[in-house]
């Protein structure tokens, strides 16, 4: 049984059709990635599952509980940086739990700190944390580390590999960056006007930057998208 199961799911915005008749099954514990040039859908259908989105015809299971990170960390700057990852808690756990989720992405020093002082990363990996410490079953990524510096993304990508194999979320992680793809996901889709135009199964050996299968399957992705290099 998957945890998400989209069956021609449509969206239309008046006269234009967003969404296709689209198809999506994600299991527990599985990484999805979602690469398509601008515009394609993607987002519309990451809304869509987190249900910030109504589908105008199909059907879609999705689990009560999900999350989203996006791209802006989206904290609260009056409230400190334990009480963000704590919101909507029960308030006997809350700051036990929001100190255990903080230290999982690294942070335990900063759960007294006002967000206004975190770097970019930082405050992206206190939205990690939030959405971790309600331990979703499924996780929604729309392009998380889009905004970050290269290196601070690279490290990203390892933490959240981390986080996702402990404590194993159904993933939909929207993305432009096709290495970000490749190196994250079990299965990357491809996405033209609205439809899945491609799927991809990740071999175990393209999860290493440089390695043939990598370079393989990112040339092929490239091709997909439209991109020379
Ligand atoms: N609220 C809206 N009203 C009307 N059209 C919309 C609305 N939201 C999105 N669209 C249109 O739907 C299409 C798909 O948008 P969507 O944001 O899903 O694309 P995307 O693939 O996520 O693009 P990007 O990579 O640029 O974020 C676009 O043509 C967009 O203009």
């Amino acid at each position: 049984m998957s945890t998400v199961l989209a069956e021609k799911i449509t969206r239309r915005y008046g006269s234009r059709t967003v969404l296709h008749e689209l198809d999506l099954a994600i299991d527990r514990g599985e990484f999805v990635a979602l690469l398509g040039k601008s515009g394609c859908g993607k987002t519309t259908l990451l809304r869509a599952l987190a249900g910030l989105d109504p589908v105008d015809g199909g059907t879609l299971e999705v689990p009560q509980r999900r999350t989203v990170v996006f791209q802006e960390h989206r904290l609260l700057p009056w409230w400190k940086v334990w009480r963000n990852v704590a919101i909507g808690l029960p308030r006997s756990t809350a700051r036990a739990k929001a100190q255990s989720a903080l230290e999982e992405v690294g942070l335990s020093n900063h759960a007294d700190a006002w967000p206004v002082t975190l770097s970019g990363g930082e405050a992206q990996r206190v939205a990690l944390a939030r959405a971790l410490v309600r331990e979703p079953e499924l996780l929604l990524l729309d392009e998380p580390f889009a905004a970050l510096d290269a290196l601070t993304r690279i490290k990203m990508h390892g933490l959240v590999r981390d986080l996702t194999s402990r404590h194993r979320p159904a993933v939909l992680l929207v993305t432009h960056d096709v290495d970000e793809a490749v190196l994250l996901a079990d299965r990357v889709l491809t996405m033209r006007e609205g439809r899945i135009a491609a799927v991809h199964e990740v071999p175990a050996g393209a999860r290493e930057r440089g390695s043939a299968p990598f370079a393989a399957l990112r040339g092929t992705l490239l091709g997909e998208l439209g991109v020379t290099e």
